[in-house]
């Protein structure tokens, strides 16, 4: 896929890996909409975005993942303003352990209700044009992490619902792919903090392995999103990115 004249959808685009990947997709050519609850953060990317790529290739829109309103109305404006969306990245993502139901809320039900929102216009059956979605879990979706395990359970979730919505897409014909990245360690505002969101687990803080090995950057994570995006034969893929490269995730088949 092209991305030259294609919408992108992303959320938590305000700093961080959303920003990088919205940053990587206007670099390509595409139309991006800034989805995040940051409004001053949003509305500053947007600007530094404007100089660089000028003022009628992004929006910024105040939306919270957690809620329909916000969705329906930026969902219904992005379609209104630039006509189409091809591409959503659902990556707005905290790490409360003291709030775990903030963090289901937000990490996982952010996404579900993001993608059967987006659905409504990108689904083929419907009149949609098709696209790609692309999801950020972590590697937390795939090893849990003893120190945040409601974190890890909705990284879990993440990867599930992505695996099932590409093969639902595919027995359906939306002409959406769908995909997940599980990124260890990321250079963020999101992991500097991360040590005081453990909650009743703060004592396993030192626990983890690996602790020596560099944090990616936010741009690694933005490359392999976008070749997610790009390569049509992908979908249903789980890719670990860590610092050794990407690797393509392969689950038990036939269990039931
Ligand atoms: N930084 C890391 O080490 C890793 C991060 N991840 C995941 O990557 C994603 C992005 O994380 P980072 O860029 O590191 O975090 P970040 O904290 O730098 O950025 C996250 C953005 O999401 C926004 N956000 C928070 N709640 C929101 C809501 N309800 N609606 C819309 N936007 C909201 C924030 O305002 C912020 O701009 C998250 O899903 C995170 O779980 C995955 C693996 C590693
Ligand atoms: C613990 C991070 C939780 C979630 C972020 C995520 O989605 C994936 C993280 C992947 C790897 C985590 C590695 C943890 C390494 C250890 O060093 C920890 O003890 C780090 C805890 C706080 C780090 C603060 C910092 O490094 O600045």
């Amino acid at each position: 896929m092209s991305l030259g004249g294609k919408v992108a959808v992303v959320t938590g685009a305000a700093k961080g890996i959303g920003k990088a990947i919205a940053e990587i997709f206007l670099q390509n050519g595409a139309k991006v909409v800034l989805l995040d609850v940051d409004e001053p953060a949003g509305k500053s990317l947007k600007y530094d975005l404007d100089q660089q790529f000028g003022e009628d290739r992004s929006l910024f829109m105040k939306c919270s993942v957690e809620s329909d309103e916000d969705i329906k109305a930026a969902l219904q404006s992005t379609v209104d303003i630039f006509g189409s969306i091809d591409i959503l990245c659902n990556n707005a993502g905290i790490l409360k352990e003291d709030d775990w139901e903030k963090t289901i809320s937000i990490n996982l039900g952010g996404v579900i209700r993001m993608t059967y929102t987006a659905l409504e216009h990108m689904n083929k059956r419907s009149g949609g044009q098709g696209g790609v979605v692309v999801n950020t879990s972590s590697v937390a979706g795939l090893d849990p992490l003893l120190s945040c395990p409601a974190y890890s359970a909705t990284k879990h979730g993440v990867v599930a619902f992505t695996r099932a919505m590409a093969a639902a897409s595919s027995a359906s014909e939306y002409g959406i792919r769908f995909n997940v990245i599980c990124p260890v360690r990321v250079q963020t505002d999101f992991f500097s903090s991360v040590s005081q969101n453990f909650g009743r687990f703060s004592h396993l803080l030192g626990a983890l392995q690996k602790s020596s090995e560099r944090a990616l950057d936010p741009s690694e994570v933005a490359e392999c999103v976008l070749d997610l995006v790009m390569d049509e034969m992908k979908n249903g893929e789980t890719v670990l990115l860590s610092q050794s490269g990407k690797k393509y995730v392969t689950f038990p088949q036939n269990l039931w």
